[in-house]
């Protein structure tokens, strides 16, 4: 069945035609995100959903959304989207981190220019039929001194503009390197310092926990007089309230802003002053940068659908359309083996360590890391997922360790698992045949040759005569047919290992019986 898409939010046509020459269903219903509970009662028919801002994403969605495995943000924000319960639920969550900066960062210039010339209010009045020549005295930008709060794509591009028009650029990021500085010819300097020399600030960071309130009331105060402040990011970086005091006083010239705490703005405490320009969430809207963000979440939804691949999720790794078929025989295996490690598993688990050998080594082990814990917890958890996992395992205190050897052993590749309780360690190793089909190669050191079946049943016995012939006789007499039967020791007369493949479940009443077998220590059925 093809997988089908729903487009929530206003995106460029453009998208529309990619999902459907990529042969995806798509339901194109861009005022559907505003209304919250039509989105919850059809969330539950689509495989993806694709949005921009308008539509909010929250645990209620998510809770209906049975069948959904992406969330494609065609711009770069992703705070409308709750990322722990997309995670917790398994949805990749992926954005175009590049399709509107320029639009943005232009935006925000744009936004510069019409605070220095009062270009809106020199129109409303022009057009009012009033002349007012004497009343518009604006300022020039030339040698100015521009603060950008957050100098990343955007900021990065802001600053470029301004150095263009001649402008003294200053920036204020902690992760800004100081060769990247050098590179993109701004100052690097500190908070404070960008607050007391700056003409005029424009912001372009993220909305975080240390980002909000960054021109806080306090931070307002420490500005020139006379500064000028631009908000192109997100709403909750600067104090609005404390921000229309400082317009009122006359410390702040000036403010544009396209976005704000509470959107849609119908009411804010900026709205109405005379030194105010406001619009409504605009920064990316352009056709270019429209169609750009739209073709380009399309396909990188289209390409996690189809392929596999995924591309800029901000709860996964990447991997691309090349590395998802070398990789998808070794997320079976590694959520196999996970599988068979969570099912002999009663305790708590406290550590999974796996181990990466030979060719396996160079491949995205964080996808295969989070396969095998999948595996390891889906007997307990059933809704796990490779996307949810690591974050479940977090939450339960699981430590998950990681350990890469490129040099190939007995094996080209080779995937260990071990498995920590308080109780015990017990590690499986397994490997993928030419054919790419996993195999299992290794239990608790104990070399074996088996495939993973629909349905097994593994005993741990003494190495003694006879047991094999009275295991057999035991499931020969409940009717039930042996398909493959894998043996392993790890010496004459010690521990062994059978790991039998069965055609039908295994009866309680015969597992009764192997378990009651003279030399049988441990018999349990494993379903793959
Ligand atoms: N108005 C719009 O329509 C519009 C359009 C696109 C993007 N945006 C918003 O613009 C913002 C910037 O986008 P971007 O693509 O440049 O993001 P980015 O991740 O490339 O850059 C953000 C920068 O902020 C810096 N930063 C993080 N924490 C900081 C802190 N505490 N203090 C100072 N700097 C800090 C980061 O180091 C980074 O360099 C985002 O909030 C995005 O959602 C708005
Ligand atoms: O983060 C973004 O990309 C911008 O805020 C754009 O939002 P929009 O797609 O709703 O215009």
């Amino acid at each position: 069945m093809a997988p089908r898409v729903l487009i929530s939010d206003a995106l460029s046509p453009a998208a529309v035609q990619i999902f459907k020459d990529r042969g995806i269903e798509v339901d194109f219903q861009p005022a559907l995100g505003k209304d919250k509970d039509k989105l919850a009662e059809i969330i539950g028919n689509y495989d993806g959903l694709a949005i921009r801002s308008a539509t909010k994403v929250t645990p209620k969605i998510l809770a209906n959304a049975t069948r959904l495995k992406v969330v494609g943000r065609a711009g770069i924000g992703v705070d409308n989207v709750d990322i722990p319960a997309a995670t917790a639920k398994g949805v990749i969550v992926m954005n175009t981190p590049f399709g509107n900066s320029i639009t943005t960062a232009e935006h925000a210039i744009a936004m510069m220019f019409a605070l220095a010339r009062e270009i809106p209010a020199a129109d409303a009045s022009t057009q009012a039929g009033k002349w007012e020549k004497n009343r518009f005295m604006g300022v020039e930008l030339t040698a100015k001194t521009l603060g950008i709060i957050g100098c990343g794509n955007i900021g990065s591009i802001v600053a470029d503009r301004a150095i263009g028009l001649k402008m003294k650029v200053i920036a204020f990021d902690p992760f800004l390197s100081p060769e990247r500085a050098k590179d993109i010819g701004v100052e690097k300097v500190e908070l404070d310092d960008l607050l007391a020399r700056a003409d005029v600030i424009t912001l372009h960071t993220p909305l975080t926990d240390k980002t909000r309130n960054v021109l806080s009331a306090e931070a307002i105060a420490k500005t020139k007089k006379g500064v000028r402040i631009v908000n192109c990011a997100r709403g909750g970086l600067v104090d609005e309230a404390a921000l229309a005091q400082a317009l009122e006083s006359g410390h702040v010239a000036g403010a544009a802003f396209d976005v704000f705490i509470t959107e849609p703005a119908t009411e804010n405490p900026l709205f109405g002053h005379p030194n105010v320009i406001c619009t409504p969430h605009l920064g990316a809207s352009t056709t270019e940068a429209q169609e750009n963000v739209a073709l380009q979440v399309a396909e990188q939804m289209s390409d996690y659908l189809l392929r596999g691949a995924i591309s800029n999720a901000v709860n996964f790794p990447s991997i691309t359309a090349e590395e998802a078929p070398k990789l998808k025989p070794f997320i079976e295996l590694a959520e196999k083996l996970g599988s068979f490690a969570g099912q002999l598993t009663d305790t708590d688990i406290q550590t999974v360590r796996i181990t990466y050998d030979g060719a396996v080594a160079s491949l995205k082990i964080k996808a295969l890391t989070s396969a095998a814990v999948a595996g390891l917890l889906r007997p307990a958890l059933a809704d796990i997922n490779v996307v949810s996992a690591p974050s479940i395992a977090k939450e339960r205190g699981i430590v998950v360790e990681e350990t890469t050897r490129e040099i190939a052993g007995d094996y080209e590749s080779l995937i260990t698992l071990t498995v920590i309780t308080e109780k015990m360690e017990r590690s499986i190793s397994g490997t993928v045949f030419a054919d790419g089909r996993p195999r299992i190669v290794d239990i608790k050191g104990i070399k074996v040759d088996a495939e993973f079946a629909p349905s097994m049943l593994y005993v741990t016995n003494e190495d003694k005569p006879g047991f094999v012939g009275r295991f057999a006789s035991l499931l020969g007499d409940a009717g039930l047919n042996i398909a493959t039967f894998a043996l392993g020791r790890d010496r004459q007369g010690g521990d062994a290992i059978a790991l039998v493949e069965v055609d039908g479940t295994v009866p309680g009443e015969l597992l009764a019986k192997v378990q009651q077998l003279p030399s049988v220590k441990q018999a349990k059925p494993l379903v793959f």
